[in-house]
């Protein structure tokens, strides 16, 4: 589930929905795939008219959507979250052209394919609780998406106007936006390229909202990642991708004099930079520390950036970890510094490094709500 704040284990009683929900879970699981393949070819058998919103190959990511509303109907029981994650997938399915009048099919053949491969257990009270869910589920992503199209667009057309490739597979793309891009700092939006169409990928904003209203991504390209390998290697000035809406909370808190503590691991330094310069703009004296997270030195593609940053800063320490060098991973660095009891943390890297740096930082005594990140669900679609 995307929560974006490191939440502790809430131990509550589950309602007869969600147990119902929790039964069909585990009784699909061992043919996962089964029932994706199921779903989607009932989909487009039953409603052709919905096949041209998917990528023309769907086995990249033939599954978000239907991972998407069995995570949310395996959460059905806890409100804010689900509603907070719900709402940012009702907006951010805007710009693949979804309708309300489209959510009746796709729960039908979610029921479809529910029903075939947990028939063992299915019977009209588990439709019944399946049917409830989808019901709550649409209709939260349906209020959503129409709240948002009194004030936004669906997407976002952005002119890449640089591209620096700084190591052989990282550049440094600047975009402008066709119309205003309301976002904050430590955000990240989905992007489409002309080459892949449909397919979207998340990347996070590389600086705080800037007067000219230029975006900036650092992207790392990956082995078989359609989208990074397309912006790094080939998009050049003048190509036109597409945005979707920015999302994610990993953002500054400024109700708190709370210092920073940051860690950033290979391109997840890009949200921490935008950090930096959002507690800048604030103008009140936090102290930030930053621990920029390196497998090599070379890959220390942005250190410059951020040594300029701190020497303009007397409040920022910028300190590169390089795995080489330290003989140990970017998390358990931080513990030979400290004490940390005063600080907020933002961690923001592999999803490896996400989750030994929560583990860490728990260690050391901040606690799980003075934690944020992105959510590592979506993080292992990000930046492919
Ligand atoms: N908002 C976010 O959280 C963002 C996340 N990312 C993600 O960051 C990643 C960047 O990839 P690369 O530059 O190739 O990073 P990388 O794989 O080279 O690792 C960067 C740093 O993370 C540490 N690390 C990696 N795996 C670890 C693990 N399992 N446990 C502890 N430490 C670990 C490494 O020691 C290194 O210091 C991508 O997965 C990308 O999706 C990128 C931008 C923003």
């Amino acid at each position: 589930m995307p929560v974006q704040r490191s939440a502790p284990p809430v131990v509550e009683e589950a309602s007869p929905d969600a147990l119902v929900i929790r039964g069909t879970m585990a009784e699909i699981a061992p043919v996962a795939d089964k029932v994706t393949s199921y779903f989607y070819a009932l989909l487009f058998v039953r409603h052709p008219e919905l096949r041209p919103m998917f990528p023309p190959a769907m086995d990249a990511q033939r599954d978000r959507l239907l991972k998407a509303l069995l995570t949310a109907a395996e959460h059905i029981d806890n409100k804010p979250v689900l509603v907070d994650y719900l709402q940012n997938l009702g907006r951010g399915h805007r710009k693949y052209g979804t309708r309300a009048e489209h959510y009746p099919a796709v729960g039908e053949c979610l029921i479809g394919a529910l029903s075939k491969y947990a028939s063992a257990i299915w019977n009209p009270e588990t439709e019944a609780a399946w049917v409830r869910a989808y019901t709550t589920i649409s209709q939260v992503m349906i209020d959503a998406a129409a709240a948002d199209e009194l004030r936004a667009p669906a997407w976002w057309h952005a002119e890449v106007v640089t591209h620096d490739l700084r190591t052989p597979d990282v550049a440094v793309v600047t975009v402008r936006p066709d119309q205003p891009y309301p976002f904050l700092a430590g955000q990240y939006t989905s992007v489409e390229t002309p080459w892949w169409p449909r397919v979207w990928r998340h990347y996070s904003f590389a600086s705080a909202p800037r007067s000219d209203g230029l975006l900036t991504f650092h992207v790392k390209a990956v082995p078989a990642g359609w989208v990074s390998n397309a912006l790094v290697h080939r998009a050049r000035p003048g190509d036109v991708i597409r945005l979707g809406p920015p999302a994610g909370s990993m953002t500054v808190d400024h109700t708190t004099d709370n210092g920073l503590l940051c860690l950033g691991g290979g391109t997840g330094i890009a949200p921490i930079k935008a950090l930096v310069e959002d507690v800048a703009e604030h103008g009140r004296r936090r102290q930030v520390e930053v621990f920029y997270g390196a497998r090599t030195d070379h890959d220390l593609y942005d250190i410059d950036t951020m040594l300029r940053l701190q020497q303009s800063h007397p409040w920022l320490s910028v300190r590169a970890i390089i795995d080489q060098l330290a003989h140990l991973q970017l998390p358990d660095a931080i513990r030979e510094y400290g004490p940390w009891n005063e600080y907020d943390a933002y961690i923001s890297g592999p999803p490896g490094m996400i989750r030994s740096g929560v583990h860490a930082l728990r260690d050391i005594g901040i606690p799980s709500d003075r934690i944020r990140h992105d959510s590592v669900e979506e993080l292992v679609v990000v930046g492919n």
